[in-house]
């Protein structure tokens, strides 16, 4: 395992103490004062790229923390970590992993390099074989077992094997086959698989059984349960022609009885969360066909050429990732809300939730020291409009500071009257009135009673990001979701830690294989665990028995 010489801890550098001292000193300025001080504040405090317009000015910022945070960046050799990553080495030290999801959109030309093999070539051929079923499977020339063609696609699949396809699907609808139905199965909950398949004919139906390692229980239990419905109704050789696979185990895919030919791989130097763009969107292509595909990686692979070649103060995702950084970590920010204006996005942030909280939900430094500082923060969100409706009062007038990403689109897919002029007016609104809120004065000026007043104070000060890019197309889709994977990295790199481990979901999953005979095992087998626990368990047995 190769741990990066990180020279002195991060909290004991000059630059960090720094921080923390200028941190303090600029505690008294709001965000309605530095806008004052600076009329011009928004005019250099915002970065394009790839297609993307990144407004970062109401931040609780100066320029100097900005110069401070890139010092720290470049004392942390965010610039050597990119290249690093790009080069293939195994940044992902605690399972000796290289971390290459950036081949996965590269260009047939291009050259990425695991322990010494170029890997481009062998991206093509899975995407070439992709290509090849998915015309197969939308010009209907790939028949079922009775002869007919595929209407349904189901993906079965969980965290980063779900995640990226839901949400794909979702994000580009507009662009989908209309005459088809996309369905994803993700949870144990036996509701999840009857709910997909309740109105659909096997004949018709095309399972994805995505799963890197193809040993996940909820994946394997769900697709087991999925053979079963198949074989059924059509019998006991339907598998072949209603069964493909994405994962990398070849073995385990054919214990299952997939033909090894119907199967996608990909590697292990892709993370699950960061695999929508290998096999794993194999769902994405079916939907949107060969052309929005592509252009959904070039949106990425444009991304990952900006990250990697534009210069830190001017590069997105590292200035992202350093507001981030700032906010959760220096200001003391929990969480952090993701709110598209754009309803086909709406599973973004539950997307962005496993990127973000899988890869930077660390409290272990590469070193193997704890840390004794903040990382990563729970991301969060819903689209606007709606949560306006909800919760953003407390993102207004809550006691906690809530920073906000607002994403939106300059063109509308569907233009239809004021809808769209509404909906971005709401985004900006936003964004202004939680940066400068409602004084005392305001309310006194318009007349409100005196006993009201205090009730409708918005303080303000509560920061944004604002991203806005033309329009939500496939390849807009592929800049955004790289956008927030390199802002993740940045993210990574200055806490030190190591985003593409992910040890902390392991226990409850240990646990849950011990407890899982103790709640249906005759005679009751001795129950060990804590008084909590134990008792749960007996009581599931009870109710289990008593059929109540
Ligand atoms: O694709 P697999 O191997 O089924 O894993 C699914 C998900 O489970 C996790 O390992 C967490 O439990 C994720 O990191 C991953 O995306």
């Amino acid at each position: 395992m190769t741990i990066p010489d990180q020279g002195l801890p991060l909290s004991r550098r000059e630059t960090w103490k720094t921080l923390l001292a200028h941190r303090t000193a600029i505690t008294p300025l709001t965000l309605a004062s530095l806008f004052a001080d600076d009329p011009f504040r928004a005019d250099h405090m915002n970065a394009s790229g790839a297609g993307l317009f990144f407004d970062y000015s109401k931040n609780r910022i100066t320029k100097g923390t900005l110069e401070l945070l890139l010092a720290l960046a470049r004392e942390c050799h965010l610039p050597d970590r990119i290249e690093q990553m790009f080069s293939g080495e195994k940044i992902n030290p605690t399972e000796n992993r290289a971390v290459l999801h950036v081949a996965l959109r590269s260009s047939r030309d291009d050259v990425f390099r695991v322990d010494g093999t170029n890997v481009v070539p062998e991206v093509h051929a899975v995407l070439d074989r992709m290509f090849v079923f998915a015309r197969k499977i939308r010009s209907g020339d790939w028949r079922g077992q009775t002869g007919l063609p595929i209407r349904n696609v189901i993906n079965i699949g969980i965290g980063g094997s779900d995640l990226g396809p839901v949400m794909a699907y979702e994000a580009l609808r507009h662009y989908s086959r209309r005459d088809m139905n996309f369905r994803f199965v993700s949870n144990i909950d036996p509701t999840d698989f009857h709910e997909a398949t309740r109105d659909l004919d096997p004949a018709e139906t095309l399972f994805i059984v995505s799963s890197k390692t193809f040993t996940t229980l909820e994946t394997m239990t769900n697709a087991q349960t999925a053979r079963k419905w198949l074989q059924n109704a059509l019998g006991a050789g339907a598998v072949e022609k209603h069964f493909v696979a994405v994962s990398t185990n070849t073995d385990a895919v054919r214990a299952f009885g997939i033909n090894p030919e119907n199967m996608f791989g990909f590697w292990d130097w892709v993370g699950g969360r960061y695999s929508m763009d290998s096999a794993i969107g194999l769902s994405t292509l079916l939907a949107v066909g060969e052309e929005h595909f592509q252009s959904l990686l070039e949106g990425f692979r444009e991304m990952d050429h900006h990250f990697r070649l534009t210069p830190l103060e001017k590069n997105l995702p590292v200035l992202h990732g350093l507001l981030c950084v700032w906010e959760g970590t220096f200001l003391g920010s929990a969480t952090r809300g993701v709110f598209p204006y754009d309803q086909y996005l709406k599973r973004f942030p539950a997307y962005l939730q496993q990127l973000t909280m899988e890869s930077n939900g660390k409290h272990t430094s590469l070193d193997g020291t704890r840390v004794d500082y903040e990382t990563g923060p729970v991301f969060w969100g819903e689209p606007g409009t709606n949560g306006q409706h909800s919760f953003y009062q407390l993102i207004h007038q809550g006691t906690r500071i809530i920073p906000s990403d607002l994403i939106g689109f300059l063109h509308p897919l569907h233009p239809t009257g004021p809808h769209h002029d509404i909906l971005i007016a709401n985004l900006f609104a936003q964004s202004e009135a939680l940066a400068f809120g409602r004084t005392e004065a305001d309310l006194q000026k318009q007349g409100v009673p005196p006993a009201l007043i205090p009730h409708r104070i918005c303080e303000g000060n509560r920061p944004t990001n604002v991203l806005l890019a033309e329009q939500l197309t496939p390849h807009t889709l592929g800049t955004l979701i790289a956008f927030y994977e390199h802002s993740v990295f940045t993210q990574g790199i200055l806490w030190n830690i190591d985003s593409f481990d992910q040890w902390g979901v392991e226990l409850g999953k240990i646990l849950a294989q011990k407890i899982l005979p103790e709640l249906t095992g005759d005679p009751e087998p001795p129950l060990e665990h804590d008084s909590s626990t134990n008792a749960l368990i007996k009581r599931y047995r009870e109710a289990r028995l008593s059929g109540s």
